[in-house]
């Protein structure tokens, strides 16, 4: 783990730090591999890689009705409850953030201008199952997508060595109400959704987040489906001034650690006391931490760095742009932290708001773009699963308002037609 002034970063470790993701590159020729033989091979070339890499024998794909009967029998009422609970504050969420479903304007009279938002038809969900299960991910995906009105939504997981999906996962898909669900994994599930097999249908979009061999996949597919953004190994930055309790830091940093090597966790602080603390934190609960291994990978990728005041931690967290961003400051200077965030996935304010909240059930999203992505792309919400067209109602009266603009540019351009589709309409 590094831990050093921020001023005092070497050119390597800065670029390490702020170039994470690079391990993408590294799986590129494998999974390119992988997206031909699902591409040329369907679902026999599904089925071997089962095998390979998850160990299971499986003769078909999709898990059956009778199976979700089963994993849900097989649980602890009080793990479904739970399920339910964070089910329904995700699903409040994400109703919240539908937009108008039609809406007109008429500013100029005679000419109604509208836009119609309309659901995608087909979606599929990505829902990792490497390193850990991940029944949230498909409340944090199918929900959504059932929340905006997609019509069939298909969730696809690897499955287990013993040929099943986690019990959890299956309940999740149906509350979530995901209408298939594929036992395949990594960058196979990824072909199969993208190009389509006996089995799997194709869709229009592919979403969820999974590890690089996932991420990659979703970039290299693009001309056959949309994605959401890349959605990598978990990240972290906690920009904290003394007010932070350095066991609860500590605890963040860990959390996020614990998901994958490739994941990357940063303390930023003015304070050299807290850095000091939060550091011998870490290194006590990662000793007894049941993933130490994946924790002690990930931390080599991680860091603590001191900054002069708190305008550097904040350049620094929007130079980095975070996944996660949490602010663990002063009450007092929250909000003027806040203000100035230009870069991040999703932003947690206070010592009582763990990233693992939003992990699970407070009803934020956490599929969330990683590598830096958080420049160009917003998390995962119910408009990624939307489309919109415009529309015009134009009257005489109101085409007569903008007819000598749209002749007069038209004209200018050298489309001689276009002005005389609005010429004909005033001829007696
Ligand atoms: N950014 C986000 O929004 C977000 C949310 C949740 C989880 N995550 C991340 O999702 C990831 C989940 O990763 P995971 O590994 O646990 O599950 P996963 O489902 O993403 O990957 C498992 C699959 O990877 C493939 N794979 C593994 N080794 C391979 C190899 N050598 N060659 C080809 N394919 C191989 C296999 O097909 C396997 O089924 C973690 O990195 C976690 O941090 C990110
Ligand atoms: N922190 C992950 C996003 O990077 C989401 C997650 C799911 N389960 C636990 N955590
Ligand atoms: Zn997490």
């Amino acid at each position: 783990m590094i831990c050093k002034k921020i001023t005092e970063l070497s050119g390597s470790e800065s670029d390490q730090l702020l170039s994470r993701g690079k391990g993408l590159t590294d799986v590129g020729s494998a999974v390119d591999a992988i997206l031909e033989n699902v591409q040329k091979n369907g679902d026999q070339a599904i089925l071997a890689y089962a095998k390979q890499f998850d160990k299971a024998e499986l003769s078909t794909l999709e898990v059956t009705p009778d199976e979700v009967e089963e994993a849900i029998a097989s649980l602890d009422s009080n793990l479904l409850k739970h399920l339910r609970q964070a089910a329904e504050n995700i699903r409040r969420f994400h109703a919240a953030q539908l937009p108008k479903e039609i809406w007109y304007i008429e500013d100029t009279p005679g000419i109604v201008l509208g836009q119609k938002t309309i659901p995608l038809e087909r979606v599929g969900c990505y829902v990792p199952g490497g390193r850990a299960s991940y029944p949230s991910t498909v409340l944090m995906t199918a929900l959504p997508a059932k929340v905006a009105g997609v019509s069939e939504v298909i969730v696809c997981t690897p499955p287990r060595a013993d040929g099943t999906v986690h019990p959890l996962t299956l309940a999740a898909c149906k509350i979530a109400g995901a209408d298939k669900v594929f036992k395949t994994g990594g960058a196979q599930a990824i072909a199969g959704m993208a190009y389509g097999t006996k089995s799997i249908p194709s869709v229009d979009k592919i979403v969820g987040p999974g590890n690089v061999f996932v991420t990659y996949a979703k970039m290299k597919i693009r001309d056959y489906a949309e994605i959401d953004f890349p959605a990598g190994p978990s990240e972290v930055l906690i920009i904290a001034d003394d007010f932070a309790n350095p066991k609860m830091t500590a605890a963040d940093i860990l959390a996020q650690a614990e998901h994958d090597p490739n994941s990357v966790s940063i303390l930023v602080t003015p304070s050299e006391k807290l850095a000091k603390a939060v550091l011998e934190e870490i290194e006590k609960q990662s000793e007894t931490a049941q993933r130490k291994e994946i924790i002690e990978a990930s931390l080599k990728n991680s860091a603590v760095l001191i900054a002069e005041n708190m305008q550097e931690c904040i350049d620094f967290s929007n130079k980095f742009g975070p996944e996660h961003l949490q602010i663990m400051t002063d009450p007092e200077v929250e909000d003027t932290v806040l203000n100035q965030i230009q870069n991040a996935g999703s932003v947690f304010i206070g010592n009582y708001a763990p990233v693992p909240a939003g992990d699970y059930a407070s009803g934020t999203n956490h599929v969330l773009p990683t590598s830096g992505y958080v420049r160009m792309y917003s998390g995962l919400n119910t408009a990624h699963f939307l489309k919109s067209f415009t529309i015009q109602r134009i009257s005489k009266e109101g085409l007569s308002e903008i007819k000598d603009a749209v002749i007069d540019l038209a004209e200018t351009e050298g489309l001689f037609e276009h002005a005389e589709a609005i010429r004909k309409r005033f001829e007696e």
